[in-house]
């Protein structure tokens, strides 16, 4: 599918990058996983994956990071024995833009790859 999310890439943050609307956002949530939450008024996208253990989470913490230093877009990660937390916002914005939801759809990819 050609919109989808997943496929775009996510270019470099620019302060030109427009923070979406609260429609364009519910649009999105729409298409990623379902554990996707919006957190601190809406300005981040946050995703608390349960795993098995430190090694896994750690691990997945290194594929989050991975995934920032391709896109050049950076998460926040949380991570410890059974979970790993993903956050997304777009810092130069103070909110969400497309690149967000670009990498948050990544994410959701690779894991379902797992
Ligand atoms: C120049 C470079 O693209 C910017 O500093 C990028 C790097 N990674 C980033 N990551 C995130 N999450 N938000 C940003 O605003 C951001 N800015």
């Amino acid at each position: 599918m050609s919109d989808d999310l997943s496929t775009k890439t996510c270019i470099a943050c620019h302060g030109g990058m427009p923070v979406l609307s609260e429609s364009e956002v519910a649009d999105r949530m729409g298409q990623l996983h379902e554990g996707w939450k919006l957190a601190k008024e809406g300005r981040w996208l946050v995703r608390r994956v349960t795993v098995k253990g430190f090694n896994a989470a750690h691990h997945l913490a290194d594929v989050a990071a991975w995934l920032g230093e391709q896109e050049g877009h950076h998460p926040d990660i949380r991570f410890g024995w059974g979970y790993c937390e993903v956050e997304f916002t777009t810092h130069v914005v103070k909110g969400l833009t497309e690149n967000d939801f670009i990498c948050a759809a990544k994410f959701d990819r690779i894991l379902a790859l797992g």
